[in-house]
């Protein structure tokens, strides 16, 4: 059995052209107006500017307007606040990134809680997990939301089956349990202090790692034809699973790179076109 490769580079590249058209009709409606994201970045961590330059880069290519903030390592949380509430009251911008992670004396949490809901293209405020976790209206986390994306345009069936999780970050592992689930899979979730963790992922239809150590989920721990979702990405183009013996025997997996990470990007350009789209349209 040759496994299906769900290829979220193909995906993004694809959805990036229907988001250039959405774009160009936003331009030539004659109001004037498109969506614009403001990414945030503070201090100088090097991943992190890259991952910042990239969803510019991803605006750029549909044609979509993105502010760049850059503050220092030093940044306070009030500081940090303060532009936050500059940017929900710019009514000209439609999404808000803060890329994480911050330097240690902010508080993150009470950052990406400041955000506004209708800007929280990236989904990272309580307000809109808890939202989500309830079926109700609003943007799914970047890489979750991505990963729900790659499973439904590959048709992979997600009721009754068994979805392993493993992590439970705030971005990644809580809110992907809490999207399977709302999918009607049955949703086990295990992290670093699981005990007999290879026991559970062996039972698992659908696994996702999203544990962020490299290769930590062992390619023996995972049984014939699930579904391999890997959600990491260390130095050296490694995930969080050890891909290469699986590629064989499971049903279908995402590569890495190529299979998660561009969804990311992509998932934050499609929520920010969405959020630009309704304030346009006075919504
Ligand atoms: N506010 C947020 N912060 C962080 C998020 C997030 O979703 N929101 N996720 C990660 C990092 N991240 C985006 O920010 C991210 C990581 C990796 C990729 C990606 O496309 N990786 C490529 C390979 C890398 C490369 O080509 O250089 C791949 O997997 O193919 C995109 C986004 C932490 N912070």
């Amino acid at each position: 059995m040759s496994a299906l490769l769900l290829d979220g580079k193909a995906l993004a590249a694809k959805t990036e052209q229907e988001l250039s058209a959405r774009i160009s009709e936003l331009k030539s409606d004659g109001k004037g107006q498109t969506p614009i994201l403001a990414t945030i970045l503070v201090g100088d961590d090097p991943a992190s500017a890259t991952y910042v330059r990239m969803k510019g880069n991803a605006c750029e290519r549909i044609g979509m307007e993105s502010v760049k903030v850059e503050m220092p390592t030093e940044t306070t949380t009030e500081q940090l606040l303060a532009k936050i509430d500059e940017l929900n009251n710019n009514p000209n911008v439609h999404g808000i990134l803060l890329q994480h992670p911050v330097p240690e004396q902010i508080d993150e949490r009470a950052c990406f809680d400041a955000i506004a809901l209708q800007k929280d293209v990236d989904g990272v405020t309580c307000l809109g997990f808890g939202r989500m976790s309830m079926g109700e209206k609003a943007y799914g986390c970047a890489t979750p939301k991505g990963i729900m994306r790659i499973l439904e345009a590959y048709d992979i069936e997600l009721a009754g089956k068994h979805a392993v999780v493993v992590g439970r970050s705030p971005i990644l592992g809580k809110p992907m349990a809490m999207m399977l689930l709302g999918a009607n899979a049955t949703v086990t979730i295990c992290h670093s202090r699981t005990k007999n963790l290879a026991d559970h992922i062996r039972q698992a239809d659908i696994v996702v790692g999203a544990v962020g150590r490299p290769e930590f989920i062992k390619a023996d721990w995972i049984k014939d034809g699930a579904v391999v979702i890997d959600a990491g990405y260390h130095p050296g183009g490694v995930g969080d699973i050890e891909l290469a013996p699986l590629v064989e025997r499971v049903a279908a997996y995402t590569p890495v790179p190529g299979g998660v990470g561009p969804m990311t990007i992509n998932t934050l350009i499609y929520q920010t076109v969405d959020s630009g789209e309704k304030a346009i349209a006075g919504k």
